[in-house]
């Protein structure tokens, strides 16, 4: 992943009366701290607290290929012809990947080098019930559903596992970047293999979620700084107008759950905690634990911000379901406060969880304690091209086309990124000054 380092400090400084910082504050970052948010690390830590999973070690064969370039698939059943149109070809068909590199049907089956890999695979798979989704030690496929025939990280077979995998630059990441910016990292000497280096420490693993069907505006990221909660927010930027009702509750049972299942208990003092807390929101389940590092995406906040804040108060025990009725903007922007038709959640574990739709009307505003952030209606950061989906992995991108571009570009790239500071800098001074404010027009 290409470095993440604002521009150059004349760039930031030139033109402004308020310096502003010009690179990100993070602590430096170690190849431990890395492996403790590695899915295998901390699992069995907060298994009772996890939908339900698997994790398959993977054997250096099976990384290879999927380092290997070119997408070759197991045939559908061992010798049996890749035209095969069996159910187990789930929702690929392995005929229709044949590349260049594969012109006839006869290709070498893959997975001939990895095959208790593969029959491991298929029987978790079975038994999770049939449906699974797949991560890496710390990334999901997500930047690769469009390959999927159904647009999402649902997988029936162990081949729409490995087409996901070897179709996602996040897994690459996992594979190839790993360490990227560690600071106890050396970098491989020329001829060295970066898989073999990066597999003296990382024992690669495939994680395996059983799939349900989650409403995504109840996933959030908590933000924990030097072992204090500094703010949480939505993962998905979409708005929801009944998540303002239940904000209060949501609040009080992650930070709830943080402190008595987390705190003192995962063995890092910065992170990113993601949860879920589905109906009737009595529980809270953990997705997975980012590293403190830019290449975690911030979502609803910025870094430079959680890097710069002060260390909150001394956590209120206990925070209170505050009712408090304000108005903000028009009857129709606030919401009615109660929670519209909620999705499917069942099979988070091995008993089914309640299914009720959640009718409290708590108020609309935040409770006292960590900020709560959810997506306004318009909220121009859910629109912010730093802010949008993936937007982490979005961002090196950017860096590259500019410097691709020579100076011009990397001006161009320098001013945006001014720009930005800016305005997140005003938009923390907003925040702070107005509270809770949908009518930002920016
Ligand atoms: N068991 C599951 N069934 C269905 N969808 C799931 C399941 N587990 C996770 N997801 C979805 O996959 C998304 C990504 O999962 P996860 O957060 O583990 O990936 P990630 O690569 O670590 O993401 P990020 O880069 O944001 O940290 C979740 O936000 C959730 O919407
Ligand atoms: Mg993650």
């Amino acid at each position: 992943m290409p470095s993440l380092d604002p521009p150059p400090q004349e760039e930031a400084s030139s033109s402004s009366a308020s310096p502003l910082p010009t690179t990100l504050p993070f602590p430096p970052l170690t190849k431990s701290h890395i492996l403790a948010c590695s899915y295998p690390s901390w699992y069995s830590l907060f298994r009772p607290h996890t939908p339900k999973a698997r994790v398959i070690p993977l054997p250096a064969t099976f990384t290879s290929y999927l380092r290997s370039d070119g997408i070759v698939l197991p045939p559908s059943r061992p010798g049996t012809p890749r035209a095969s149109t069996s159910d187990d070809e789930g929702f690929f068909s392995s005929s229709a990947l044949s590349s260049a590199s594969d012109s006839d049907d006869e290709a070498a089956d893959p997975s001939a080098s990895w095959p208790e890999t593969h029959a491991a695979i298929r029987a978790t798979l079975q038994d999770l019930g049939g449906a699974a989704v797949p991560k890496l030690n710390w990334s999901c496929p997500k930047d690769a559903t469009w390959i999927s025939a159904t647009n999402s990280l649902e997988c029936r077979t162990a081949n729409d596992v490995y087409l996901l995998l070897k179709s996602s630059d996040f897994v690459t990441h996992d594979l190839e970047h790993a360490f990227d910016e560690c600071v106890d990292f050396a970098p491989p000497q020329e001829g060295q293999d970066i898989g073999t280096v990066l597999e003296q420490d990382i024992d690669y693993a495939l994680v395996l979620r059983k799939h349900f069907r989650l409403n995504p505006a109840l996933e959030f990221r908590v933000f924990v700084r030097r072992g204090k909660v500094l703010g949480m927010g939505q993962r998905d930027l979409n708005h929801y107008d009944f998540l303002f009702g239940l904000r209060p509750k949501l609040k009080e049972r992650i930070l709830e759950f943080w402190r008595t299942e987390v705190r003192g208990k995962f063995s890092e003092e910065s992170y990113a905690m993601d949860v879920y807390v589905p109906p009737p929101h009595d529980r809270v389940w953990v997705v997975d634990f980012n590293p403190w590092a830019v290449r975690t995406d911030p979502g609803l906040w910025s870094w430079l911000e959680l890097l710069t804040m002060e260390d909150p108060e001394e956590e209120e025990e206990g925070v209170e379901e505050v009712v408090v009725r304000l108005r903000i903007g028009s009857a129709e922007e606030v919401g009615n406060g109660k929670e519209q038709e909620v999705e499917e959640v069942s099979h988070l574990e091995d008993d089914e969880e309640g299914e009720e739709a959640e009718e409290t009307v708590a108020g609309l505003a935040d409770t006292p304690g960590p900020e709560f952030r959810l997506v306004m209606r318009d909220d121009p950061e859910a629109y912010m091209f730093n802010s949008t989906r993936y937007s982490a992995h979005k961002l090196p991108r950017d860096v590259v086309d500019a410097s691709q571009a020579g100076a011009g570009g990397m001006r161009e790239f320098a001013d945006r990124w001014k720009e930005m500071l800016e305005k997140q800098s005003r938009e923390a001074n907003a925040r702070e000054s107005d509270g809770d404010d949908d009518d930002d027009d920016e």
